[in-house]
């Protein structure tokens, strides 16, 4: 690079094999400059590289083209975006500017919006501050994605004893929270305990992102996995090759409803006519309970480009499951499963089982 070149934000190409236990989303201060480090996803599984990225306008458009998704990971993504706006931006209406951007960028995810206001709130207190709190929530999503494991474990074992083959949708694994995962989590922590019978990827259209992603990760993790066309899990369910569904969340309702990919919807009415346990991993900084229910949310519509160029389209990024329709929600501090009428306020938090 000649040194009248402006410094590159975003590496055009590159193949650079991201180590095991990469963090999907980070700060870096690579070459002295600041900047959101992450791994693009939309070159997965045939590329690995990182983006590094320098401004907020490119923060928002990496969540918008889903360079890095899953609830979680554009929580992240967003926190330290305003990190990135605190070190970058001096005029403070144009500051305000960027943090709507990055509160916008994608209207489903709760964590989004709940990570930006966070850190968009310490603003005032300095540069410094406002990075410590965007680094706050990464943390604690790295330690959510441990404590989910350990109860999701715990809970597959009771619902289905040894070995169940399980099926999930999507992807809810590290590339969708920091390190770790929600549902793939588990996966992950029952294979490591050898107590995983099978897992069934769903390909998760138009995106594939369980085709493309989580047997990416099931690969470099050397889970044996199929995948399957969304329309085949629920047939395979009802031919008795899955033994429990274990999906995330990108919104969980104050009465238990569960917004997340998709095709979720249809995986839980195939599991609850098979009368199999339907299982939603998601740590609290997915819980919203200020949204009553489902019909409530905003779903990101994503266009015709994705799925039918040139077609008129409907395509839903994401659909709601009733309360009813879910066996338990595993979160971080709890395990729940919601009865008409109930609420998230009258489950107490605390390292508590219940299931009633
Ligand atoms: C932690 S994973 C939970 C959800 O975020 C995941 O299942 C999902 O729906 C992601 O959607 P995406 O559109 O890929 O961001």
């Amino acid at each position: 690079m000649s040194s009248t070149e402006p410094p590159r934000s975003t590496p055009p190409t590159g193949n650079v094999q991201l180590p095991l236990g990469q963090r999907t989303v980070d700060w870096s201060t690579h070459a002295g400059r600041p900047a959101v480090e992450l791994i693009d996803q939309t070159a997965l599984p045939d590329v690995e590289r990182l983006l590094r990225l320098t401004t907020v306008d490119e923060v928002v458009d990496a969540i918008q083209r889903l360079a890095v998704r899953g609830a979680p990971a554009i929580g992240v993504a967003g926190g330290l975006g305003v990190a990135l706006a605190a070190v970058t931006i001096s005029d403070p209406a144009a500051r305000d500017a960027a943090v709507a951007a990055l509160r916008d960028a994608r209207p489903t995810a709760v964590n989004l919006a709940r990570a930006v206001d966070r850190v968009a709130a310490v603003l005032p207190d300095g540069p410094q501050r406002t990075l410590a709190e965007a680094l706050a929530i990464r943390d604690e999503e790295i330690a959510s994605s441990d404590s989910m494991a350990a109860y999701g474990v715990d809970l597959i074992g009771e619902l289905c004893g040894a070995e169940p083959r399980l099926l999930t949708h999507c992807n809810t694994g590290g590339l969708a929270t920091v390190t770790g995962g929600t549902a793939l989590g588990v996966v992950f922590a029952l294979h490591r305990a050898g107590r995983l019978g099978g897992v069934v990827a769903s390909e998760t259209r138009p995106l594939l992102q369980g085709a493309r992603l989580t047997t990416w990760e099931l690969g470099r993790a050397q889970i044996p996995f199929r995948v399957a066309v969304d329309g085949a899990g629920p047939f395979l369910i009802a031919r008795g090759e899955v033994d429990a569904v274990i999906i995330g969340a990108d919104r969980i309702c104050a009465n238990g409803d569960v917004v997340n990919k998709i095709g979720s919807y249809a995986h839980a009415l195939g599991a609850a006519r098979a009368g199999v346990p339907f299982v939603v991993v998601a740590p609290e900084s997915t819980v919203d309970r200020q949204t009553p229910d489902g019909g409530a949310v905003e779903i990101e519509d994503r266009g015709s480009a994705e799925l039918a160029p040139n077609l008129p389209a409907a395509n839903p990024a994401f659909d709601v499951t009733p309360f009813d329709l879910v066996t338990a929600v595993v979160t971080d501090r709890r395990v729940v499963r919601f009865a008409a009428g109930q609420t998230w306020d009258d489950i107490p938090l605390g390292p508590l089982r219940s299931l009633s």
